[in-house]
């Protein structure tokens, strides 16, 4: 069983270094999860508005996808999928944000882009190695030198109520992230819901900013630190924005426990040789992702949810 990594109302201090950085109190009672008081505020009135421009520019929304063809960065299958994911996605990261060209920057910039983008370059800046140090101290082993790349992804979602199904309260599937931690910031309407024991869902505070931790924190740390299942519900009519920074290991680092120390719950022998890396894994899990979110066909879809097939390919 996963240790209790982060204990009721026990703020840990980041380890004493010569970088001032801010500090990052876990505070939650549950192994999975941390409240962390961030300075940080999104800016949700420039997300609105950088939906809103794009949901009315579908020029523009076409030249920022081809600055990513082989996925895209705005994402709305939810206008005719009315299984997937009721919500509207836009996925920035920092390696691609430099292939958006400089005559879209300028029309986009105005419209909420250049906030945005401001936003989350700053706070990586600011928290990302002390929230790593802090996960380093629960993971019993030192986490940084896993990501100097800043392997990240700045996410923005629009759970709309003008989606193909209306009345439907699927904002966001259950899933677990599968990167390191994810930092989720919300514009103080309700529907994120975090899974304390299998069935039960714990709704989370409208304004609470949180720290998940994905899968990729749960290997490196030999299964000490547990993976956060979570999911977004939709109210009928009402809007929710969100903004989330992905945090996962650089994309060559092997995914196996980094530790001397003995791992809580064997993991496979894939996982223990070595043979899985962080590209490789993204991957898999990012298939499931997409199809759950509208935006990918799968064969063999109904067999496995996303977080079994994760299961299958981590535990022994
Ligand atoms: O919108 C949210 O609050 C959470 C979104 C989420 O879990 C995700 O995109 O992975
Ligand atoms: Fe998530």
């Amino acid at each position: 069983m996963a240790t209790n990594i982060i204990n009721k109302a026990t703020p840990i201090a980041p380890p004493p270094g010569p970088v001032e950085a801010p500090a990052v109190s876990f505070l939650s009672y549950k192994s999975t999860t941390a409240s962390v008081n961030l300075e940080a505020k999104a800016p949700f009135s420039a997300i609105q508005a950088l939906f809103d421009y794009l949901h009315t520019h579908p020029d523009d929304v076409a030249k920022l996808n081809a600055t990513y063809p082989h996925r895209g960065v705005i994402k709305t299958a939810a206008l005719h999928k009315t299984e997937s994911d009721q919500k509207f996605t836009i996925d920035l990261s920092p390696m691609r944000n430099s292939r958006i060209p400089e005559a879209l920057r300028e029309s986009l910039d105005p419209h909420g882009l250049a906030e945005v983008l401001d936003f989350f370059n700053a706070l990586s800046a600011q928290y990302v190695p002390t929230i790593l140090s802090s996960l380093s101290i629960l993971a019993g082993t030192d986490l940084a030198a896993a990501h100097t790349s800043y392997n990240m992804n700045y996410r923005l979602c629009d759970y709309n109520p003008n989606t193909a199904a209306p009345d439907s309260s699927n904002g966001c599937g259950a899933h677990t992230d599968y990167g390191t931690f994810s930092i989720i910031f919300q514009d103080g309407t309700p529907g994120l819901e975090l899974e304390e024991t299998p069935g039960t869902w714990v709704p989370v505070p409208g304004d609470a900013t949180v720290v998940l931790t994905g899968w990729c924190a749960v290997i490196l740390s030999g299964g000490l630190v547990s993976a956060a299942k979570h999911r977004v519900r939709r109210a009928p009519g009402v809007r929710r924005l969100s903004a989330v920074l992905f945090v996962a290991p650089d994309l060559y680092v092997k995914l196996k426990p980094l530790g001397d120390s003995q791992p809580v719950r064997p993991f496979s022998e894939t996982i223990m040789r070595g043979d899985l890396d962080v590209e490789t894994f993204k991957d898999v899990m990012g298939k499931r992702w997409r199809y759950r979110e509208g935006n990918e066909e799968m064969d063999n879809a109904d067999s496995l949810s996303q977080d079994n097939e994760i299961e299958n390919m981590v535990w022994g």
